[in-house]
C-alpha cells in the first residue's frame, strides 16, 4: 500500500517550483477529509469543534509541537470550542505536499 501522508515528514521547501494546481490539489484533499482550499487553492483550511476553550487550547498546543517537529507552521485561530487552522506553504504563495502533509497529521491529533 502507499504511504498515507500521515507517515510522511515534511521536507524543507526552498521555494524555486511551482505550488501545486487546484487539480493535483484536489487529489491530495481526497486524502484529507474535512479540509478545504480556500483564496483559488492557494490555502488549506480546516474548522476543529471542541466541547470548550480548554480543549482548543491543548489541541492547538499539540499543534504547535508537531509544527515545530516538522517545520511547517499552520497559521491558527481559535477560541471557545473551535480552533480554525491554515496552511500555506509561504515560499511559493500557494501549496505543496508539506501541507497536505501537516493537515494529515493534524486531523491525527484532533481523533476519530
Ligand atoms: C526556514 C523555515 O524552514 C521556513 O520559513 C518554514 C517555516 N514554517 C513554515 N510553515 C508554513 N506553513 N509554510 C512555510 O512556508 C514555512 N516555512
Amino acid at each position: 500500500m502507499a504511504e498515507s501522508l500521515a507517515q510522511k515528514v515534511c521536507t524543507p521547501c526552498r521555494g524555486g517550483i511551482s505550488p501545486l494546481t487546484q487539480k493535483e490539489a484536489a487529489v491530495y484533499l481526497s486524502q484529507t477529509p474535512g479540509w478545504g482550499l480556500e483564496n483559488e487553492g492557494r490555502w488549506l483550511r480546516r474548522k476543529f469543534k471542541f466541547a470548550d476553550f480548554r480543549e482548543s487550547q491543548s489541541f492547538i498546543d499539540k499543534v504547535g509541537r508537531l509544527a515545530e517537529e516538522q517545520g511547517h507552521h499552520p497559521d491558527i485561530c481559535f477560541g471557545w470550542g473551535y480552533a480554525t487552522v491554515s496552511l500555506q506553504t509561504h515560499k511559493i504563495k500557494g501549496l505543496h505536499e508539506n501541507d497536505f502533509i501537516m493537515a494529515s497529521k493534524i486531523s491525527e491529533l484532533a481523533g476519530p
